[in-house]
């Protein structure tokens, strides 16, 4: 198994960046990761690396959870490549459509460039779930969807990310009080 992050930091070392225009004066530099939710093309040994070390790093710390929990449309790649390395379930936060009023459980997703709504279906009280995501940034979809899951009762075990932009993931493990581990810092 891979234990080197190499591929990992070199495609976030080459990875462009655009401008999300929030306001009519304010832009977010995004950042066009091949592993992340706007990538495009992405070589098989990144994937591998990937998702190597995201195996290795659920089996260290998050063992005791029922299933994988992945939002769209940057987690539920990852989260399913971890499920299937691990032989684990895996329930996806879909993003909603109009489709599914009246259907699904909806809610907000705010995160620091873009908004929408996920949907939560599948979940029982007292499941263990382990929350597999691409990027954490401000860490406020993770919140988002802690707080629906404590409404539901479902029981956050920890966070995996691939990787976090700045400090925020600290602050995040300290509010929700569970391991949030990631692969690399930006
Ligand atoms: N690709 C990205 N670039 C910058 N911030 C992000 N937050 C989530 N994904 C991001």
């Amino acid at each position: 198994m891979s234990l080197t992050n190499t591929r990992l930091s070199d495609s976030i070392a080459n990875a462009r960046t655009v401008k999300i225009q929030k306001t009519n004066d304010t832009f977010y530099d995004f950042k066009l990761y091949p592993f992340g939710e706007r990538g495009t093309y992405i070589a098989p040994e990144l994937i591998n690396e990937i998702t190597d070390n995201l195996a290795v790093s659920i089996q260290g710390h998050f063992q005791d959870c029922d299933y994988i929990v992945s939002p769209e449309p940057g987690g539920h790649t990852w989260g399913m490549l971890a499920a299937y390395k691990l032989l684990k379930p895996i329930n996806i936060l879909r993003l909603s459509t109009d489709l599914y009023k009246d259907i699904h459980l909806e809610v907000k997703r705010e995160t620091a460039y873009n908004e929408n709504r996920i949907c939560f279906d599948g979940f029982q009280a007292n499941d263990r779930v382990l929350l597999v995501d691409d990027v954490i940034s401000s860490g406020a979809t993770i919140r988002s969807i802690a707080v629906q899951m404590q409404e539901m009762g479902v029981k956050l075990v920890g966070v995996q990310a691939i990787i976090a932009k700045g400090e925020h993931y600290r602050k995040l493990e300290e509010d929700l009080n569970v391991p949030v581990r990631i692969l690399s810092q930006v």
